[in-house]
């Protein structure tokens, strides 16, 4: 199983980390040609609008969205779930724009407020140690998409098909409960 990390910023060395720590190989995603080895791939956290700006700077937004679409596993979280919604409450401007979600940006303040909760995610566990930072969530969802973690009244997890995202950032603890859960998605799709 190979899964690819989008490294164009953010936090790439901790899902590789965590990719690794769930028996699958990560590869480093820097350009097109990359996408074709990869079964799955992690959107990491770190700042939406600068990915966005690399991904068209590197032609990489149009390959990654057709791939998505076509069915290529895909995790994003916090900017990560950002770039897949598709809708930003308050901005008309959307990234990949393949889950049937409406995210809302900065949703729990600033840098400052980060914070760490355990959270129940169904499929995963009830005590998911999850870490927000300047973490969005998810305002609401349609279609097929299905919310499988909430916290405080709001969506911060959510799966469709093929596709995962959480507000919250994974990569930063040692519980790989959550990639397991991803990676097992990633199989299930290779099997088809
Ligand atoms: N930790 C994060 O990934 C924060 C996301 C960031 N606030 C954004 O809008 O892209």
């Amino acid at each position: 199983m190979k899964i690819g990390v989008l490294a164009l910023q953010g936090a790439v060395q901790e899902h590789v980390r965590a990719i690794e720590s769930c028996g699958a190989e990560s590869v480093i995603i820097k350009r097109i040609e990359h996408l074709d080895e990869i079964d799955g791939i992690v959107l990491p956290g770190g700042e939406s609008t600068a990915m966005r700006k690399l991904l068209d700077h590197i032609g990489l937004l149009e390959p990654l969205r057709k791939k998505i679409i076509n069915g290529l596993p895909a995790f994003g979280t916090c900017a990560g779930m950002i770039l897949l919604a598709k809708e930003i409450q308050g901005s008309d401007t959307v990234h990949l724009g393949v889950m049937d979600t409406v995210a809302e940006r900065n949703a729990y303040g600033r840098q400052v407020d980060s914070f760490e909760v355990p959270l129940a995610i169904k499929g995963v566990c009830d005590d998911y140690p999850a870490v927000f930072i300047r973490a969005p969530y998810i305002e609401s969802v349609s279609g097929d998409a299905e919310v499988i973690s909430e916290y405080d009244g709001h969506i911060v997890a959510v799966r469709q098909r093929h596709m995962l995202a959480a507000s919250f950032h994974p990569e930063l603890t040692d519980d790989t409960r959550l990639m397991n859960y991803f990676v097992e998605m990633v199989k299930e799709n290779s099997s088809k």
